[in-house]
């Protein structure tokens, strides 16, 4: 590994639990960690997530505490050729980020209808996080500012399947049009990126002492900009992968000086080898995270209450157009019974989102520009539902769907978007299913299979 930045070392001396030894000893080791999360939604027995380990034996999976689902691995497999990754079994996700499933279960009342925003959502690691937290009556928006990734935002959370969720593409400011509208706030900030360093040694040749001072500058506009946007008594969770003071307890302090905010501790364990840190002028609780001391990468968070705000107010409620009677009911018919789903016409496309947050969805629609939004069904047509992509990895959809099981190899072939030979007696739309997860969709003709897999999501990788 390239040496690590002198003046970044300098920097983190009188660090809260900052050891030198340890940490140039770390980034200089070849050891790598290797960590996954599952999808509670697809991965929702025990029979299930063994299934799923198992079949990466024999590389062992322990558990990760501060996490519930979530796993080291002994060793890196290769994911893109494991079929359950891509039918959104699991999330790949380095293991101190999901230390956010932690902080949000130990500051925010999750038995409540919430509405939570993931600020800096791509790709989505945190967003998946915070879906696994949430409950159905509640609504996740995750934003990213930049367009290509907010669309790999938008494929991650397809995968993971929930209807309760929204991407918007948008800049911070955008949000001060929703007042008081969420209940929590996570800002996973664009920093200096120190933090990475060990998984991507590449990142120490960009690192400046310039670049730390113009990205707590970017965090503080960041954060003044979106905040309006969160309640009174909402809850911020900040957080970087950076090591540095200037991007982490100092923006802490700014924080709770400038907008009437408190700080919120969370409980953790010395096994865990997190370190507490306290912010110097406002003595806030934080946590920091050194490769070394914890089996993870670097990061920080910290958790506050904003005890002063507005509470949204919608004075004219924006209207959406719904599908008739007669289709909603052939609509339903793709559904789980119960599921609770409102059918919203979206151009020539219907989608599929929760009764209960309709309301919701009007607003974020009418002040944001939506990526993506629920389950978008695909089209319906007088004669079929031409059905999309989502709807085959949505959680909501029946379970007696036709459907055709796939080996791996079929599996890999139709993630490749190759021609699939497969004898089976359906006929029209059927899943393709790998270990009773579904895939994606194809049609079966009389005498082919076509497949319908998106293009832009293939495999295009020949060897392991
Ligand atoms: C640390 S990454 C987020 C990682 C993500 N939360 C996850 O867990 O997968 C920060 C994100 O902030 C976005 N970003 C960059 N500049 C930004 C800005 N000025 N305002 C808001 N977000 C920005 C980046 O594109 C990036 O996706």
């Amino acid at each position: 590994m390239a040496d690590l930045p002198i003046a970044l070392l300098d920097s983190l001396q009188n660090l809260p639990g900052y050891d030198a030894t340890s940490f140039i000893a770390v980034h200089n080791s070849p050891e790598r960690v290797t960590s996954i999360r599952l999808n509670p939604f697809k991965i929702s027995n025990s029979s299930a997530q063994n299934r799923v380990l198992g079949q990466f034996a024999p590389i062992e999976a322990t558990s990760i505490p501060w996490c519930p689902g979530a796993f080291y691995l002994s060793e890196r497999p290769s994911f893109t050729f494991d079929p359950n990754f891509h039918a959104g079994a699991y999330y790949v996700q380095e293991a101190s980020s999901m230390f956010l499933a932690h902080a949000f279960n130990h500051t925010v009342d999750t038995s409540q209808r919430l509405m939570v925003l993931d600020l800096c959502a791509a790709p989505g690691g945190k967003s998946t996080v915070l879906q696994s937290c949430i409950n159905k009556e509640s609504l996740l928006v995750a934003n990213e500012v930049i367009k290509t990734r907010a669309a790999l935002l938008a494929d991650n959370l397809t995968k993971w399947g929930t209807a309760n969720t929204m991407v918007t593409n948008n800049d911070p400011r955008d949000f001060a049009k929703l007042d008081g509208f969420f209940d929590v706030m996570v800002v996973d900030a664009p920093c200096s990126g120190s933090g990475l360093f060990r998984r991507d040694p590449n990142a120490i040749q960009e690192w400046s002492e310039d670049n730390v001072v113009l990205c707590s500058q970017r965090q503080q506009r960041i954060l003044a900009d979106a905040l309006p946007a969160l309640k009174e008594n909402g809850v911020l969770i900040y957080a970087t992968c950076s090591y540095s003071f200037a991007e982490d307890e100092a923006i802490v302090d700014w924080l709770i000086e400038e907008f009437d905010m408190e700080s919120l501790p969370v409980p953790i364990e010395d096994a865990w080898g997190i370190v507490h840190s306290s912010t110097p002028k406002q003595g806030a609780a934080a946590y920091r995270f050194y490769p070394g001391k914890v089996k993870g990468e670097g990061l920080f968070m910290a958790c506050l209450r904003k005890k002063s705000g507005g509470d949204y107010y919608a004075k004219n409620k924006p209207a959406l157009t719904y599908v008739s009677k007669q289709d909603t009911a052939r609509m339903e018919a793709w559904l789980q019974p119960g599921a609770e789903m409102s059918f919203i016409q979206h151009q020539s496309d219907v989608i599929i989102f929760p009764q209960s947050l309709t309301n919701e969805f009007a607003i974020i629609q009418k002040n944001l520009y939506l990526k993506k939004a629920g389950i978008n069904a695909g089209q319906l047509t007088a004669k079929e539902l031409i059905p999309s992509h989502q709807l085959a990895l949505a959680n909501c959809l029946a379970n007696n769907i036709p459907s055709v099981q796939l080996s791996k190899e079929d599996a890999l072939k139709y993630l490749r978007r190759d021609d699939l030979q497969v004898q089976s007696n359906l006929k029209g739309w059927a899943l393709m299913q790998y270990e009773e997860l579904n895939l994606g969709w194809a049609k079966i003709l009389p005498n082919r299979i076509n497949n319908y897999y998106p293009k832009e999501l293939r495999i295009l990788k020949e060897n392991i």
